[in-house]
């Protein structure tokens, strides 16, 4: 594959209650992944337990854990880089939200802690608190790649446009969202905020769920997908279990951005998007 090309795959994985059957899933399809020639392999949000509140403190465990070690082994062992979705991560008293990221040696690479906490109620459809027991975390993640710089939010992370237009103002030019929107905010939003994050930093944008069982507590939409910097969406599923791929083309990501110049042509006199 030409340099300016990276192949990604997203594991659209079905989750269930038990965590070692979870661990060993992930990894036989990690394996299945990289024989259809992924570079790099990305995992939905609580790949190793049940999404809902009452599950975090159970499934909770310290990284390196159980859970993630064997995404360092996976990666080492399958020759890939892998974004380990996330698992409900426990340091000290508090639990986090948290992705790994795992290098094709083995190592880890990085560690994203949810930094938007899911606290929403939309009246007869869903409530739903993270924060009663989840603790946000404080960073930006970015990971440079051989060929490209990525950059990382976990699921309502990817409704705040700014962390994603600080991550394009960094270098990024892939967004990796693991994530579980529900039967409620899935058909509404799930595809439009991942077109607009693209759209608006001309990057592309992955976002990785669980398959749907119907019978969970928490009904995760599904529709894993890939959005190009055109804003297109380039790979996609329905809700069961799946892995989708895609070509990543820097090359693409420059003609977009030299056709339609608005990141040069921001009015950094008038207003900007900075951390603190
Ligand atoms: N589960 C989430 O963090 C976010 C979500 O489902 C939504 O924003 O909708």
């Amino acid at each position: 594959m030409a340099a300016s090309k990276m192949r990604i795959a997203l594991i659209q994985m079905a989750v269930g209650e038990t965590k070692t059957t979870n661990i060993k899933r992930a990894v036989q399809l990690i394996r299945e992944a990289a024989g259809g020639g992924a570079q790099l392999i990305a995992l939905p949000e609580c790949f190793n337990s049940p999404y809902g509140t009452k599950y975090f403190p159970q499934y909770a465990e310290t990284i390196p854990g159980e859970s993630t070690e064997a995404l360092g082994e996976a990666a080492k062992k399958f020759g890939v880089f892998v974004v380990g979705g996330s698992v409900p991560e426990k340091e000290g008293d508090k639990l986090y939200n948290t992705c790994t990221v795992w290098g094709p040696q083995g190592n880890m690479i990085a560690k994203h802690r949810k930094v938007h906490m899911f606290d929403i109620n939309v009246p007869g459809q869903i409530m739903f608190r993270e924060s009663d027991n989840l603790s946000p975390g404080h960073n930006f993640t970015t990971v440079d790649l051989p060929n490209c710089k990525i950059g990382i939010g976990i699921c309502y992370d990817m409704r705040f446009p700014e962390m994603a237009h600080i991550y394009s103002q960094m270098g990024c030019k892939l967004l990796l969202y693991p994530g579980a929107f529900n039967m409620t905010t899935g058909p509404a939003h799930w595809e439009l905020l991942q077109r607009g994050r693209a759209l608006d930093n001309q990057v592309y944008v992955a976002a990785i769920s669980p398959a749907r069982d119907p019978d969970a507590e928490y009904i995760a939409w599904g529709h894993t997908s890939v959005v190009s910097p055109w804003g297109e969406v380039i790979s996609t599923c329905d809700e069961e279990e799946a892995i989708i791929y895609a070509d990543v083309d820097l090359d693409y990501v420059t003609k977009v951005r030299q056709m339609i110049p608005i990141l040069n042509q921001k009015r950094n006199d008038l207003y900007q998007v900075t951390t603190k």
